[in-house]
């Protein structure tokens, strides 16, 4: 393994120096990966990147063939996590993590066509993609705060997964309070019935009346409350949380090396919300991946297929749709990558983001050509996702849930003609959209029996306003309820 720094040292000479942080806003500390694992978001309301990018060579990509997912997921953590968890450690708790995953293969890949195949991310005990990277952030977290016997309150913002992953994953925890915010009826029956029925004392659902970009702007609100953010000990699990970007790593290098990477090139079309899992895609690529084509999967909340096109990131209103894990403007992790493609410029960050959360819209400036040189982009109508499930059900009996249908259908939009297999990420599970998948298919898709309870068992959760000072006062009652004995 080694570390992209160019010009630099030959890689084998950089693999033992750990990664070390820098905030996307420029003006936060340097931090280790266990520091950024706690803190989410950066001081200065920005987000971490590691310093230098660590790369794979193509041979230890190639032996990753045949390799469970946990060892595959160990090796991949371990070039980001180094300097604060052992590759022995990080395996203990990848096969703990992937164990509880309803495949052996935990991520499979299901053939749909010629050349284009699905990558089933929705084995985890919530039926979402979430679940991979989540089941591996609740042991680092639960490692990480017995190292220091402390305790953390968690503060989530949701569209649907992010919440039912989270609470499932830290239910119990000892070490962890959890409050997770999500938007007052934009979420499937399903997807809330996660977060409200477990009751389990540490884990709190609640609705904010507002949309998800109100819940994750409130979010970002308390942790940029230094002094509430210290008095509790706050803690992120959104993909604001580099951890999270990179254990979906993972699956890329999984995924491609199923159909011939690293000796040929593979393309992934990735449904896209809060640019969290296109980003692991692309860090992929950057870590050695072969991949040709990167496809920004849209539903009618289409702000990065328009920037894409027009070069303006230009906020509209959010409308509502089949795909609501994905009714999102506000895409947290888009400056990640335009940091980088500024060529690290903390203050042309400063300046986008400012302009955004002031008057709706930037223009990417310069960003604009790496953005396109980069992706590909497109979105899907309501009609075309109906479209997309039905004659994909009709063609190869394969039945997508509608997020998976939307990056179906920017595949086919942008895909080349070219050999390399297109892989369509799969981030749900049709049976979390039963309403939606009855109207375009005329029956509900069952949950599993372990579930069977779900649709009925009680449910707890407050109403809130879309209001920072009532949302605080929520959390510090949650923090203030939790055990005492750990700092
Ligand atoms: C089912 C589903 N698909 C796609 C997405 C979009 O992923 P991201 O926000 O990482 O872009 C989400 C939510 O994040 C989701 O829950
Ligand atoms: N679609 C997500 C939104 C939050 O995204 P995250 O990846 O930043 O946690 C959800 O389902 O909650």
């Amino acid at each position: 393994m080694g570390e992209d720094r160019r010009p630099g040292p030959p890689f084998f000479q950089e693999s033992l120096r750990p990664v070390t942080y820098i905030s996307t806003r420029g003006e936060a500390a340097s931090l280790t990966f266990e520091d950024v694992l706690l803190r989410g978001l950066a001081r200065d309301g920005g987000l971490y990147v590691p310093e230098v990018w660590p790369v794979i060579p193509p041979e230890t990509i190639a032996a990753f063939a045949g390799k469970p997912f946990a060892e595959v997921a160990a090796h991949v953590i371990g070039c980001f996590a180094r300097s604060s968890v052992s590759e022995d450690a990080l395996l203990a708790m990848a096969r703990d993590a992937y164990g509880r995953f309803g495949h052996p293969a935990v991520t499979p890949l299901v053939q749909i066509d010629r050349n284009r195949w699905v990558l089933e991310l929705f084995h985890g005990p919530t039926l979402a993609f979430k679940d991979v990277a989540m089941q591996m952030l609740a042991r680092l977290m639960d490692h990480a705060l017995a190292g220091r016997n402390q305790r953390a309150v968690i503060v989530g913002a949701t569209s649907g997964d992010t919440g039912g992953a989270a609470i499932e994953a830290f239910r119990g925890s000892e070490r962890v309070d959890v409050v997770i915010l999500f938007p007052e009826g934009r979420v499937s029956d399903v997807q809330r019935r996660m977060m409200t029925t477990p009751t389990d004392a540490n884990v709190h659902a609640v609705a904010i009346e507002g949309t998800f970009d109100d819940c994750q702007a409130l979010v970002k609100a308390l942790f940029n409350d230094l002094a509430f953010r210290d008095s509790i000990n706050l803690a992120g699990v959104n993909s604001i949380n580099w951890a999270r970007i990179v254990a979906q790593v993972t699956y890329y290098f999984v995924a491609g090396v199923a159909l011939g990477a690293p000796h040929r090139a593979v393309s992934f079309a990735v449904p896209t919300g809060n640019f969290g899992d296109i980003l692991a895609g692309w860090v992929a690529k950057r870590m050695g991946l072969p991949i040709e084509r990167l496809t920004i999967a849209s539903n009618e909340n289409d702000i990065l297929p328009r920037a894409h096109a027009t070069g303006v990131y230009e906020m509209q209103g959010v409308v509502e749709t089949t795909s609501p894990s994905m009714d999102i403007q506000i895409s947290s992790n888009f400056e990640r990558f335009l940091f980088e493609a500024s060529g690290r410029d903390a203050g042309y960050i400063r300046g986008v983001m400012g302009a955004l959360q002031q008057g709706g819209r930037f223009e990417l400036g310069p960003c604009a050509v790496p953005f396109r040189e980069t992706f590909d982009a497109g979105a899907a109508s309501e009609a075309d996702v109906a479209d997309a499930i039905r004659r994909t059900k009709a063609g190869s009996g394969y039945l997508l849930d509608p997020h998976t249908a939307c990056g179906l259908v920017a595949l086919e939009r942008t895909e080349a003609q070219s050999e390399v297999p297109g892989i369509v990420l799969s981030t749900a599970h049709p049976a979390k959209f039963p309403d939606a998948m009855e109207r375009i298919m005329g029956e509900r898709p069952g949950l599993p029996q372990r579930l069977s309870s779900l649709l009925t068992d009680p449910e707890r959760f407050p109403v809130l306003a879309n209001d920072v000072v009532e949302v605080k006062r929520f959390v510090a009652e949650a923090a203030r309820a939790a055990p005492e004995g750990v700092s």
